[in-house]
């Protein structure tokens, strides 16, 4: 039942939550992508990665590429997506918590995974480590295809993101960091950064599928295997799911000639998505095993045993992750990744169309409004969060103990105020973890002036978001719930405190993370504690100095000139010169001829002068030489604690799964939303839709809904614009809100866990694929009956408007036949008011209708319709409503009156033929006598008086059906 709330009633008047403060990674200005000549000190340190695998470096070498992916040189390939390439040292994820009980991924609280001592055998000092089946691993591949290239060239081949950008290619490069906030972080997570190998067994076992896909921002892989059927649903509604930015599959998925089924889908339903085919010798099972086994970090190492025999997915993760590495110019550190299978079982399954249908993501109106169920929900601080909310909105979860153990956390905070709000507080200071991760674990091939300033900019990400660990710990103490405090063992980990300390030994205290470029450049410079490199502090005077020299120059020439300049910074132009149009007058308009590169925005003037310039490179020069001598000093630092990094990916998981319930409790306060419980009934006592909540003015108007075993099929009439479309897109949001964990709105709800969620819900013709409005209902209506199961909810609109009526009226018929063999819950609107008269053969119908009210004009002469949006049992009453639409348009009155009769002809001989008999109506009251004691029997917690009761109340309900026999039976004495 709803739970009590006390400490927001009245919030929404008196609250303005605090907008998200926090900014995610800021690209940080970084000076032209060299390679940054070694160092021997720097070299003796990388040593290991050179001597590591001489063999794949021979083997890049000499490779030879063709097709988009090919090198024309062959000798060096820049990184393809560039995320900050950074080196990481072969690790133990020794956890040096204690055996408490913790959550996973999904939010469940699981006993904790192997100890430390499992793995410390793959300890070792160097650096990157002795690996030689890693270096085979990681060796050279050839890429013979570049199918479906769709206007890709070679001018892709081993560019930046930003050469490939200017020079026009196209490019889906993720960015390297943005900054989110609540509402920005819808279009964060749209960031495409996910790479998806596919690959589908042969002969016998066509039809078997293996996916395996990373995420560039999270070192995460995650592999799949399931047998899909001939339409490949499953296969492309987790594709669309991942929104991937590249897929990759077998060359031999299209020899010439003989393209594959499933690759033509692909091809046809990404058009947008860079697609890649490699030779089939790299889907290689034994490879993907090996890869899985050195890659993934000891906390996840039980999936070795999930996916040890399924052979696709780890074919396809061999694939994957040789090319991720190839395009990245960078190495996976050993034991440095999550590896998680994801068994289709644990979710529920929503295809994209009924995504789109339903607004999940996107408003089908305007793609940029927030009108849409994630928009609802969102009130995540961190991107991690935004994304968690998102792959749950697509995937909602199926356990109901899972989801109950999510909705005690909400209930927790609800009742909580103090947790709420310090919990939020905290949460919203962090950053990207993920992406942190993700760059924390790769390893570059190369040193550059790029990839060194990025490793000093994480190390501080990395002090800031573990700093936050105490202060989150704080928060959670004295939480109840069995999650939350499975969040609260997870942070325990003394990991995070070994690793802050160390890090504190050679960073300053007050070095921390800041919004602002220069503030950014100056946490840099200033990063490590004086008096650990000498050279580096007389660099650092010398930097002060300069930069010191452009203020006093500066101030100097507004002196000279009597104009009120000040010193500003841009990561693209250094330092430059400012100034206010409105408080300088120019003799004769004019700047003086010194200044150079004048720019006006606004109001303000921005320009340089020659010796600026000269400074800015001295100020560059001397920046390059501190970060030189800095990111040495971090590469030792990070060497020493690697080997305690993993922590963080529990770290990552708590933060965006509390966001994530922050979320919805947040969602909670607005409105009035319930707790709700999980039978096998669909019960929702005064529901309404939430995404209409949030557009209209007034509150929609509630609704209640009841469908069970026995009554599951419910077919809505009424008049256009009555409001059928609404109630059954708020029904299906309400069902998923309900399994990702969320209170919904309503009064009260029950649920009964959809294993899928399917809607054929009428819109305009798809331009895109081509199709009539017809053939894409038809297609839609195909896929559904094709996958649907008992445990489905079926959201069906307006079916069979795309051709004529009695065409329509065969194909419903036929299509509500063949799901009312299934235990489905379906909700069917319709205008074809002769699918009523279906109840009359299967018990299991039942009809629902929207009513509206006829009133009057003041003369009394016409009358005008008004919509209630109250549903009520029964099919309507509403007679030709079309026609009464049609007449209040312009058509001639000769027109309708014509079209009157034959209407009224036409539904007089229908009906005749459809009237139910008395030994039906038995039959029915019979039927649902029978399924409402079974639910009894199963579900029933009334003690045995108030059972009496019920049970006197249906029999009296049964002779009202069914008064005849129910006579007949009294009279038995039975
Ligand atoms: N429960 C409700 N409370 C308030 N307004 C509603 C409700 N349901 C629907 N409406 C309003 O009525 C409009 C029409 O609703 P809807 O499209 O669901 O009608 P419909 O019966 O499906 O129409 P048609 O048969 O023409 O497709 C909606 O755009 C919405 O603004």
């Amino acid at each position: 039942m709803a739970s009590r709330r006390p400490w927001y009633t009245g919030l929404r008047r008196r609250a303005s939550f605090p907008v998200c403060a926090c900014a995610g990674f800021m690209s940080s200005p970084v000076p032209p992508f060299c390679v940054w000549p070694l160092v021997p000190a720097l070299r003796e340190m990388l040593r290991g990665s050179d001597e590591r695998r001489p063999a794949a470096r021979e083997e890049e070498a000499s490779a030879s590429y063709s097709g988009r992916c090919s090198s024309s040189s062959g000798t060096e390939h820049l990184p393809r997506y560039h995320f900050g390439l950074l080196q990481t040292p072969l690790s133990t994820a020794g956890s040096a918590g204690g055996p408490q009980r913790e959550a996973d991924s999904l939010g469940r609280v699981v006993p904790p995974g192997p100890g430390p001592q499992l793995f410390s055998a793959a300890a070792g000092d160097s650096y990157f480590g002795d690996k030689s089946s890693y270096a085979e691993n990681v060796s050279t591949m050839n890429f013979t295809s570049s199918s479906s290239a769709r206007g890709l060239n070679s001018a892709w081949i081993g560019k930046t993101p930003l050469s490939s950008s200017r020079s026009g290619c196209r490019s889906r490069t993720p960015l390297m960091g943005y900054s989110v906030t609540s509402s920005s972080a819808v279009s964060a997570h749209l960031v495409a950064s996910v790479i998806v190998a596919v690959v589908e067994g042969r002969g016998l076992a066509r039809g078997e599928v293996g996916m395996a896909s990373i995420d560039l921002k999270n070192p995460e892989v995650v592999l799949s295997q399931f047998a899909d059927n001939t339409t490949y649903a499953k296969v492309i509604t987790k594709l669309k799911i991942l929104t991937p930015l590249e897929i990759i599959m077998s060359n031999t998925a299209c020899d010439t000639g003989n393209t594959t089924k499933l690759f033509s889908l692909i091809t046809d339903n990404f058009k947008n998505v860079t697609f890649t085919t490699v030779q089939r010798k790299y889907f290689n099972e034994t490879k993907g095993l090996e890869y899985i086994e050195q890659l993934c970090t000891s906390e996840f190492s039980t999936v070795l045993m999930e996916v040890q025999s399924k052979y696709y997915c780890l074919a396809a993760v061999a694939a994957l992750l040789k090319y991720v590495e190839f395009i990245q110019n960078s190495v996976y550190a050993p034991k440095s990744l999550k590896v998680r299978f994801q068994g289709s079982e644990q979710t529920a399954m929503i295809d994209s169309s009924s995504a789109q249908n339903l607004e999940l993501l996107t408003n089908n109106r305007d793609s940029r409004n927030g009108h849409t169920l994630f928009g609802v929900l969102n009130y995540t601080k961190t991107p991690g969060g935004s994304r968690r909310l998102r792959s749950n909105i697509l995937e909602p979860l199926v356990d109901a103990e899972t989801i109950n153990t999510r909705l005690d956390c909400i209930q927790e905070l609800l009742q909580d105020e103090e947790l709420f709000f310090s919990l939020q507080a905290v949460i919203s200071r962090f950053l990207d973890t993920e992406q942190l991760l993700s760059i924390l674990v790769q390893i570059p091939k190369q040193d550059t002036v790029n990839a060194a300033e990025s490793k000093i900019t994480n190390l501080i990400y990395l002090k800031h978001t573990l700093e936050l660990v105490d202060p989150l710990k704080a928060a959670l103490k004295s939480c109840k719930t069995h999650l939350l405090k499975a969040y609260y063992s997870s942070l325990e980990d003394k990991r995070f405190g070994i690793i802050l300390e160390k890090i504190k030994t050679v960073i300053n205290d007050d070095t921390r993370y800041t919004k602002g470029c220069l503030n950014m450049r100056t946490q840099k410079c200033y990063a490590v504690r004086p008096n650990i490199n000498e050279f580096l502090d007389i660099a650092r005077r010398t930097y002060t100095e300069i930069v010191d020299d452009i203020a006093g120059m500066i101030t100097q020439l507004g002196e000279k000139y009597n104009l009120p300049l000040k010193m500003s910074f841009s990561s693209a132009r250094g330092f430059f010169i400012q100034m206010n149009a409105e408080c300088a007058a120019l003799p004769n308009g004019q700047l003086p001829s010194e200044f150079t590169k004048i720019t006006k925005m606004k109001n303000a003037y921005s320009f340089t002068s020659a010796d600026l310039i000269k400074m800015n490179e001295r100020c560059q020069e001397s920046l390059r030489e501190i970060y030189h001598m800095t990111y040495l000093i971090v590469c030792k630092l990070l060497s020493e604690i690697y080997e305690h990094i993993h922590c963080l990916y529990k770290l990552s998981d708590t933060v965006s799964m509390l966001d994530m319930l922050l979320s919805f409790a947040h969602a909670c306060t607005l409105s009035d939303y319930v707790r709700p419980e999980f039978t096998d009934t669909l019960a929702i006592k005064q529901g309404w839709h939430p995404i209409l909540e949030k557009i209209s003015v007034e509150k929609p108007v509630s609704n209640n809904t009841y469908i069970t075993e026995g009554s599951n099929f419910i077919i809505i009439t009424g008049p256009n614009m009555s409001g059928k479309s609404t109630y059954l897109k708020q029904i299906a949001l309400c069902q998923i809100m309900a399994q990702i964990g969320s209170y919904v709105p309503a009064e009260y709800s029950s649920f009964r866990i959809a294993e899928q969620i399917f809607t054929r819900i009428g819109m305009d013709d798809d331009i895109e694929t081509n199709s009539s409005t017809f053939m894409k209902e038809m297609k839609e209506i195909t896929y559904i009956m094709q996958n649907a199961n008992d445990k489905s909810l079926i959201i069906i609109d307006e079916l069979g408007r795309g051709t004529s009526t009695e065409e329509g009226i065969g194909i419903c018929y036929s299509v509500c036949e063949y799901l009312l063999s299934l235990k489905a819950f379906t909700l069917f609107a319709t205008h074809f008011l002769e699918l009523c008269h279906i109840d009359a053969l299967y018990p299991n119908v039942e009809n629902n209708h929207f009513e509206v009210q006829h009133v009057k004009n003041s003369a009394g002469n016409k009358e005008k319709i008004t919509y209630t949006y109250i549903l009520s049992k029964g099919h309507t009453e509403e007679k030709n409503y079309g026609l009464k639409a049609a007449e209040v348009s312009s058509l001639p009155p000769s027109i309708i009156l014509d079209a009157k009769e034959i209407t009224t002809h036409i539904a007089r001989q229908i009906l005749q033929k459809q009237r139910a008999t008395p030994e039906t109506l038995r039959q029915r009251a019979v039927y649902h006598l029978a399924t409402r004691l079974v639910q009894t029997a199963r579900n029933s917690r009334l003690d045995p008086d108030s059972l009496r009761i019920f049970l006197k109340g249906l029999k009296k309900k049964y002779e009202a059906d069914c008064p005849v026999s129910g006579q007949a039976q009294t009279e038995d004495g039975q």
